[in-house]
């Protein structure tokens, strides 16, 4: 019987060549910027980036990969090439006090949502601008849903605290070597945290979040309850705008936040 295997550290290289500008393109002017590059492969992205920008750091977990990397770019300082598990990098540490680093990678897809979560959290410490990001189909549609949308949820809900998203386009399997079963899409984020805007703490709001969408069949307040909230004390604050029986899949960020500092303040009160 024959067996597809799937490819080792989500390895699909990008073999588009107007697919791999167009990417670099999306961040724009890169003369005067650090970017850090997510899973360079065999650097069909980083080759034309290390001639544009003014630091290039490529973080590469195949030792074989990054090693193959380091000699191709050894005479170009502003490539450094890094072997590390990009879910362990300290991006603060990679970025000089004071600056701001731009993201761009064609994902390892078995751990998108994963880098996408860590990029949000150093985003809203404030030192990402931009990312260009590739990433399966049905993710990228999950990260920019408006809520009620269907595939609005949680991941949705902690990117657009973030980022204004932008959908850039769609490529076929055949972009790749080996074709993955899926299409991929590359998004633009602007890194733009909304806490300060919404007057919540992100740590906080981030784990709000969690605890309301965390199971998607249940009602807001059967989520909240869940997390530990009394019938009394989510009746005593509940916003007259949010139906009861409302799901956290259909409520935009500005009513959720309400609903946050209500509940926060009714707390601090007992
Ligand atoms: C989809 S490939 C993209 C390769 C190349 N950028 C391209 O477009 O052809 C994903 C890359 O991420 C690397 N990778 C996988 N898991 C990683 C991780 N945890 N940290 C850093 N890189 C990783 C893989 O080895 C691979 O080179």
């Amino acid at each position: 019987m024959h067996m597809k295997r799937k490819p080792k550290f989500g390895q699909n290289f990008l073999i588009d060549d107007t697919a791999r500008h167009a990417i670099v393109g999306a961040l724009g002017d890169l003369r005067n910027r650090t970017v850090i590059e997510i899973g360079p492969g065999h650097g069909s992205i980083t080759e034309i980036l290390a001639d544009r920008c003014q630091r290039l750091i490529a973080i590469e977990l195949d030792p074989a990969l990054a090693a193959e990397l380091t000699f191709r770019f050894r005479n170009q300082p502003q490539v450094e090439i890094v072997q590390l598990d990009v879910l362990k990098a300290d991006v603060r540490a990679l970025v000089p006090e004071g600056e701001t680093a731009d993201v761009i990678g064609n994902l390892p897809y078995y751990i998108t949502s994963d880098i996408l979560l860590k990029l949000f959290a150093a985003g809203s410490t404030g030192i990402i601008a931009r990312a260009v990001l590739m990433m399966q189909r049905e993710v990228a549609d999950r990260v920019s849903a408006a809520p009620g949308i269907r595939d609005y949820g949680l991941l949705s809900a902690t990117a657009q605290m973030n980022a204004q998203v932008e959908h850039l386009f769609t490529l076929p399997p055949s972009a790749f070597s080996p074709p993955p079963d899926v299409y991929s899409t590359v998004l633009r984020l602007q890194f733009a945290p909304r806490f300060a805007e919404l007057g919540v703490d992100a740590v906080g709001f981030d784990a709000f979040l969690k605890q309301t969408f965390a199971q998607k069949r249940k009602t807001l307040q059967n989520n909240l309850r869940a997390a530990g909230y009394s019938a009394e004390q989510l009746a005593a604050v509940w916003p007259a705008s949010i139906p009861p029986q409302a799901r956290a899949e259909s409520l935009p960020l500005g009513p959720m936040a309400e609903l946050y500092k209500a509940l926060r303040s009714s707390v601090d009160v007992v």
